[in-house]
């Protein structure tokens, strides 16, 4: 699982430190969720899982055989740990996982705005649902769902603009764009930034998360940028516990519109420019309009990049009112006591029974 599904679990998990005795976390194979696990503590347990949705014939039958060894292996890892309740946040692993814990009451949070298929499978069995907005309530079930908002966790919440700054060596008066992809990065804003680099960094500094796989492309670049631009230009291939200072930084940031945008940008006020992801469903896009409808975000699409990026970017960092509105209206969307709220959303079911208490992401 990526980024996407881990970090609100996570952040769900830090509110409920000291209240819940144990947790297992059931998680994928693929090594990038474990690797973003390994500063917490807790006990990780991987189940093979694949999707279905959209898969062609050739790979269905593995998949098939995968998603029943996984409802085997976590048939047996529930019998042990015997849980009191069940926390899902997204990903086809949930599936073999709630099927196999179809008897033990479960809270699912939905992290976008409509939930994705494998999400929607598991929704009917779950005792309470919590949302990130109001406008995710129209693909909920009724009765069970209410809104929370998205999660934020600790490391991130924590950074403040002065020392954010001074995290990055930025100068304290001078703007900054952030720029990156999701939890892995995006090639198409990647390249239309290195293109733009040369008309935008006299007039600012940019923090720019390329993603592992683009690394080296960006290291070419900066090579090839003028002297007196690259001490404007901070480049990372990916930021952990600093990701929190890179929003705290930012004047303006130019990102996907992946779920976690609907709980982090309203959390540090961060007006934006959000390029949806044209190849998921819509999720992405009904992400960005949330957040451009309610005046946070201007929602810019993946084709027009190389197009618009330079004017879209310039026309708000240079408009200090439309910047200040844009920060406004982005605070207003915050809800900075989510995670304590579904924290108390998966006491709530737990207490009706009697156990430890699995997760499962
Ligand atoms: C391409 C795709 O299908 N993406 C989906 C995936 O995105 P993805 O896994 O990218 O998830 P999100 O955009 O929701 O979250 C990315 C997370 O990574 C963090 N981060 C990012 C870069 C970095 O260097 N350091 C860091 O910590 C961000 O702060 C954020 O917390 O899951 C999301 C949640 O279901 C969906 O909304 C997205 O549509």
């Amino acid at each position: 699982m990526t980024g996407g599904g881990v970090y609100p679990a996570i952040a769900v998990l830090q509110a409920l430190e000291n209240k819940v005795d144990e947790v297992l976390w059931i998680g994928s194979q693929s090594g990038m969720e474990e690797t973003l696990l390994k500063s917490y503590k807790l006990s990780y347990q991987s189940i093979p899982a694949a999707g279905l949705h959209g898969v062609g014939l050739k790979a269905l039958p593995g998949n098939l055989s995968q998603l029943y060894q996984g409802w085997r292996q976590a048939s047996a890892l529930i019998a042990r740990f015997q849980p009191q309740v069940l926390f899902f946040t997204g990903g086809y692993l949930g599936v073999p996982v709630a099927l196999a814990g179809r008897k033990i009451p479960s809270v699912v949070f939905v992290p976008d705005i409509e939930p994705g298929l494998a999400l929607k499978s598991i929704l009917r069995s779950a005792e309470k649902v919590a949302a990130s907005c109001d406008d995710s309530l129209a693909f909920l079930p009724k009765g069970k769902s209410e809104v929370t908002g998205y999660p934020v966790r600790k490391e991130m919440s924590q950074w403040q603009p002065q020392a954010a700054r001074g995290h990055f060596n930025l100068p304290e008066k001078e703007k900054v764009l952030l720029v990156f992809g999701g939890s892995k990065g995006a090639r198409s804003i990647n390249r239309a930034l290195l293109n733009a680099l040369p008309e935008l960094l006299p007039d600012m500094h940019i923090i720019h998360i390329s993603g592992k796989d683009n690394w080296e492309e960006v290291q070419a670049s900066v090579k090839e940028l003028d002297a007196s631009l690259v001490k404007h230009y901070h480049p990372y291939p990916f930021l952990h516990d600093d990701m929190g200072a890179a929003f705290a930084a930012a004047d303006l940031v130019v990102c996907r519109s992946g779920a976690s945008t609907l709980g982090e940008l309203p959390y540090f006020g961060l007006p934006a420019i959000l390029v949806p992801y044209p190849y998921a469903w819509r999720y992405q896009h009904q992400n960005a309009e949330y957040l451009s409808n309610g005046g946070g975000a201007i929602l810019l699409e993946d084709n027009q990049l190389d197009q618009m990026l330079v004017k879209q970017v310039k026309s708000v960092l240079d408009d200090p009112k439309k910047l200040g509105s844009m920060r406004s209206a982005m605070q207003q969307m915050a809800a900075p006591d989510s995670a304590a709220r579904i924290g108390e959303l998966i006491l709530s079911v737990g207490k009706r029974t009697s156990g430890g208490a699995t997760w499962s992401v």
